[in-house]
């Protein structure tokens, strides 16, 4: 069981999702708002502990008109346990849910920092043994009532995501700008394949202008 799973994000031309000194604003205001409908109409969002460490994000609705119901469940897939205590995604905004790999579980239950973001509110979830087992989080995730769920990177966490098979559906704002950079995260990281032929095969379903942005939208072939 898994919830249906949408990767949303912005990159350049040139498939940056972030430049090599971690500047990131590629999305034009009009694509701001579709990515927080978005996040409005999705029982969960899901990002690494890479993007929590980078951008600091709350990744609520508050770009359009919302309630703090709309707000999804945020989901942070962090292996070891690195969610700072300043982290906001751990506020009283929504329900998060960390998801961390069992080698690190006993130690960080017994921690000072565990105890503040329980008071907090804040679930946790433990699988794998040095690195989150990703299907089990889906698994899990669909089991507490998660039928749709966003996922909104980084760039390592969408290739683990999509090489475990997870991700169903693909939409990307590509912005008119190209920043280069052999440094520069692009939109799938990871390891990737070596041959094309196991390259994962998409069909492109939408394609429209949106301000001076590209919007795409693919299914994962399966
Ligand atoms: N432009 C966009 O749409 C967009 C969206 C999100 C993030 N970003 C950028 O992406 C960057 C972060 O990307 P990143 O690749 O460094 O980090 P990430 O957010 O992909 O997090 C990766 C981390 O997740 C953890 N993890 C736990 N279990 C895992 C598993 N099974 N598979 C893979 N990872 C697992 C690991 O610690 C890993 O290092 C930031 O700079 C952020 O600004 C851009
Ligand atoms: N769609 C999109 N366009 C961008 O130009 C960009 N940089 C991101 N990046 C996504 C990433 O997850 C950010 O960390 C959150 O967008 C932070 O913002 P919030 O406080 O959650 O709204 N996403």
């Amino acid at each position: 069981m898994k919830p249906y799973v949408i990767l949303n994000a912005a990159m350049t031309l040139d498939g940056k999702i972030v430049t090599a000194k971690n500047s990131s604003n590629i999305s034009g205001e009009e694509d701001l708002k579709r990515v927080h409908e978005l996040r409005k109409n999705v029982d969960a969002i899901m990002v690494g502990i890479g993007t929590v460490l980078a951008d600091d994000p709350r990744l609520t609705v508050h770009k359009v008109d919302a309630n703090p119901e709309d707000n999804p469940v945020r989901v942070v897939v962090d292996s070891k346990c690195r969610t700072p205590i300043a982290a906001r995604i751990t506020n009283k905004d929504a329900k998060t849910i960390i998801a961390a790999a069992n080698e690190f579980k006993y130690d960080f239950l017994v921690s000072d920092r565990c105890n503040v973001f329980k008071q907090r509110g804040v679930e946790f979830f433990f699988s794998g043994d040095t690195r989150v087992d990703l299907t089990a989080l889906m698994d899990y995730l669909a089991s507490q009532g998660i039928e749709t769920l966003m996922l909104e990177g980084g760039a390592t966490l969408n290739f683990a995501m999509i090489k475990e098979g997870l991700i169903d559906e693909i939409r990307i704002c590509i912005a008119p700008k190209v920043v280069g950079g052999v440094n520069a995260k692009t939109l799938f990281d990871g390891e990737g394949f070596d041959t094309m032929d196991e390259g994962v095969n998409l069909e492109l379903t939408d394609s429209f202008s949106l301000g001076k942005d590209l919007i795409l939208t693919y299914k994962v072939l399966k």
